[in-house]
């Protein structure tokens, strides 16, 4: 009997798998990923256990697709991962598609679902690409297995009506389907269960602001255990800004910058069409337009190499402590924890350390100690407040987007 899940979440410069047996909660038995598609060389990480590897292949990794087929050579070869050494010994391949337009669960692919996500990417033609790719070459290579579709758009379903909708004509808007959706969902729903259980409260009765400030970063406000609001929109382009992405800025600002926005982007493929526009302000902006680096940790340092660099720190900062605010407010002031999570915000005592100073006000106040160390490898959820006072914590999680997926798979066989 097929005993492992296969969990993708491939994005547009990387693909990442993690191998969990099926088990309940899983376990992770390998991680692989391919990074730098985008920005060759391409690298390849590998972990099993103790056993840790770190590489350039040969080989010319130039798509989600060359990325994955070569990860799964990789593990089925290994003779150490005897779980997965072929098809067969999968039971699902879940997959992390970032718009899911007005689906609000997981589902099952086949030709009518995976016709219906392909109508999608239109609306979603940077962030849908390289998922809806390797999920066409498993159903070829790997036929066997079922895979299920997660959506990052579907823990923000719960969103009231004048939250999603723009002020814009509402025939059009219905017509198109342009309404905030909201994103980085399953990471949402990772951090909601973790941070309940570590505050010891049901998820119905927890309220929480929460960054997942990762190359790509949004902030969710959850109330009673629900999304009622998330900066980013239609797509993944809007509210802070991330590695290569602007964030908001104002729409007209597009129709200035040059007049080619409207046309096609020589990066627009047969299937992928993207225009000028799209292409500067997803893959042209963010700190990387700044500074040239894409690297936060290079951005996040007491003594910045540039003023350019701290520029870039102040906007990501000034733009954080916006959503907290507006946030703040609109959970009326019962906020149990504010929640740091992604990359950057797992990562950088820094930016947690600056944001807490700026949010004194909201009787928000950290250990720097704590703060400093981080949370270790395998500690989910850290509390960094300072004291056991009332009011909001202040947290670290380190998310996880393919456990999550493969915690749901679990949780509905059982
Ligand atoms: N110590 C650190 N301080 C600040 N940023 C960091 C640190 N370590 C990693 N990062 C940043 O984290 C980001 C990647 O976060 P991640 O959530 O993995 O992104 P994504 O999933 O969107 O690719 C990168 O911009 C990287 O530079
Ligand atoms: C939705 C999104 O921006 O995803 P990522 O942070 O993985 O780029
Ligand atoms: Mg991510």
């Amino acid at each position: 009997m097929a005993k492992a899940i296969l969990s993708v979440n491939a994005g547009s410069s990387s693909v990442k798998v993690t191998f969990y047996a099926l088990e309940n909660p899983p376990r992770a038995i390998a991680d692989a990923q391919v990074s730098g598609i985008t920005a060759p060389p391409a690298t390849f990480k590998y972990q099993r256990g103790d056993f840790q590897q770190k590489e350039e292949p040969q080989d010319n990794l130039s798509t989600p697709q060359d990325a994955f087929k070569y990860i799964l050579k990789r593990c089925f070869s290994d003779a150490d991962l005897a779980q997965v050494a072929s098809e067969q010994d999968l039971a699902y391949i879940c997959h992390r598609v970032v718009h899911g337009g007005d689906y609000h669960e997981a589902i099952e692919i086949n030709d009518e679902t995976l016709h219906h996500l392909e109508e999608l990417e239109d609306l979603a033609p940077l962030h849908n690409f390289s998922a809806l790719e390797i999920i066409r070459l498993c159903r070829k290579e790997l036929p066997s297995v079922a895979s299920i579709t997660f959506f990052d758009s579907a823990f923000h379903q719960t969103m009231p009506l004048h939250v999603k909708a723009y002020p814009i004509n509402q025939e059009i808007a219905k017509a198109n389907g342009l309404r905030k959706y909201g994103f980085h969902g399953i990471s949402y729903s990772f951090i909601l269960r973790s941070v309940a259980q570590f505050l010891r409260k049901p998820v119905q009765n927890t309220n929480l602001i929460v960054m997942h400030i990762g190359s790509g970063a949004s902030i969710c406000a959850i109330k009673e255990g629900k999304s009622i609001d998330t900066s980013m929109g239609l797509t993944p382009l809007a509210g802070l800004p991330g590695a290569t992405r602007s964030g908001d800025i104002d729409p007209s600002l597009v129709f200035h910058y040059t007049n080619q926005a409207g046309s096609l982007s020589p990066a627009s493929t047969k299937d992928m069409h993207l225009s000028v526009a799209e292409d500067i302000l997803n893959k042209k902006s963010g700190w990387k337009a700044l500074t040239g680096t894409t690297d936060f940790s290079q951005i996040a340092v007491e003594n910045p190499p540039s003023e350019a660099h701290k520029l870039a720190f102040d906007i990501v900062v000034d733009r954080i402590l916006g959503y907290i605010g507006n946030y703040y407010v609109k959970l009326g002031g019962e906020v149990d924890a504010l929640v740091f999570a992604g990359g950057i915000g797992e990562k950088s005592a820094l930016l947690r350390k600056t944001l807490a100073e700026k949010c004194q006000s909201l009787g928000v106040s950290i250990d720097s100690d704590a703060n400093d160390k981080g949370a270790e490898d395998n500690q989910t959820v850290k509390d960094i407040s300072k004291g056991s006072g009332k009011g909001a914590r202040t947290l670290i999680c380190q998310t996880n987007e393919q456990f999550e997926m493969a915690y749901q798979i679990v949780r509905s066989r059982s």
